[in-house]
């Protein structure tokens, strides 16, 4: 028998967290019981304008909806800041967390996995929840060993407040554990305007892109003498990102540790 879950959503009106509302709602063994808001303490998610007609609880205080609610899973899809006070509360109230939101750094991620495996509770941290995206991870983490000179381009639309993107990073740890460390581009090169040749991991380069149209983008570029190898991968909607998080919500509550990308579970 499937297992029923019991859900709080942490940014229910932001254009992941309506999905995530929505996918909550159309599955059978999901249960929404709460959400938490920036705003709107103390109304019903169905009352907020623009919202599905979800009739659950809204918290500004992500304690109080613990004290008030069973839950067993936080879905948090928010910023890093707000993200990590939503991962504590979780782990001292014994909630298991899927975050979507990205922005942690390694720092924070080797601390939860820590407090994660202290307190036996499954934790999912997933830079992107689409299939197509972890695809395009794993891919081009085969192809480094070949080709092990290669810049990272992500384009998303002009309201992300993180850069570069959680799974620019993700895609350059994952290139790095396949590559022995290189220095690329010229030996001399350098820059007249600051910036020009983008963010700098392991001597990867990486360019962000942010323009209103774009919804979320990477092409990962490999080049070797005489040729040149894309892999891209474009979200054309939020809802790509959903069957990533319905996978990572069944897994988190069956685990006692903390999982940091969708590949891992898979
Ligand atoms: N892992 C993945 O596959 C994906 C991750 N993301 C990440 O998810 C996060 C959210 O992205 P979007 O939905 O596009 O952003 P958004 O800006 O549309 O939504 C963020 C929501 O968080 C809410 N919020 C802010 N402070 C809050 C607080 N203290 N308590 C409760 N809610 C609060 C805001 O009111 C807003 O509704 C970002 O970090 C983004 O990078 C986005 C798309 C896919
Ligand atoms: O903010 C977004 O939109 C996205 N954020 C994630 C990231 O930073 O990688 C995932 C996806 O790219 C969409």
């Amino acid at each position: 028998m499937t297992k029923h879950i019991r859900i709080a959503i942490a940014g229910p009106r932001g254009n992941m967290g309506t999905e995530a509302v929505k996918l909550t709602d159309r599955t059978e063994h999901f249960e929404l019981c709460a959400v938490i808001d920036s705003k709107n303490n103390g109304s019903r998610l169905k009352d907020i304008a623009g919202m599905p007609a979800v009739d659950v609880p809204v918290y500004t205080d992500i304690n109080q909806c613990f004290q008030e609610n069973t839950i067993d899973v936080l879905i948090d899809l928010t910023n890093p800041e707000t993200g990590r006070k939503h991962l504590e509360a979780s782990l001292a109230h014994g909630v298991s967390p899927v975050v979507g939101t990205t922005g942690f750094t390694e720092a924070d991620i080797e601390k939860l996995s820590r407090e994660a495996e202290q307190k036996q509770i499954g934790v999912v941290i997933a830079p992107n929840f689409a299939i197509g995206a972890v695809l395009m991870m794993k891919f081009a983490k085969m192809a480094a060993a070949y080709m092990p000179d290669v810049e990272i381009m992500e384009m998303h639309h002009d309201r992300k407040l993180d850069a570069p993107s959680g799974t620019a990073i993700k895609t350059a740890e994952l290139i790095k554990e396949n590559r022995a460390s290189r220095r690329q581009g010229h030996e001399n090169e350098t820059e007249s305007l600051a910036g020009a040749r983008g963010a700098d991991i392991d001597g990867m380069k990486i360019h962000s892109v942010r323009l209103p149209g774009l919804v979320a983008h990477q092409q990962v570029m490999f080049g070797g003498a005489g040729q040149t190898l894309t892999i891209k991968h474009d979200s054309i909607n939020r809802e790509s990102f959903m069957p990533g998080v319905q996978l990572a919500v069944e897994h988190v509550v069956e685990h006692k540790e903390l999982v940091y990308g969708l590949e891992n579970i898979m």
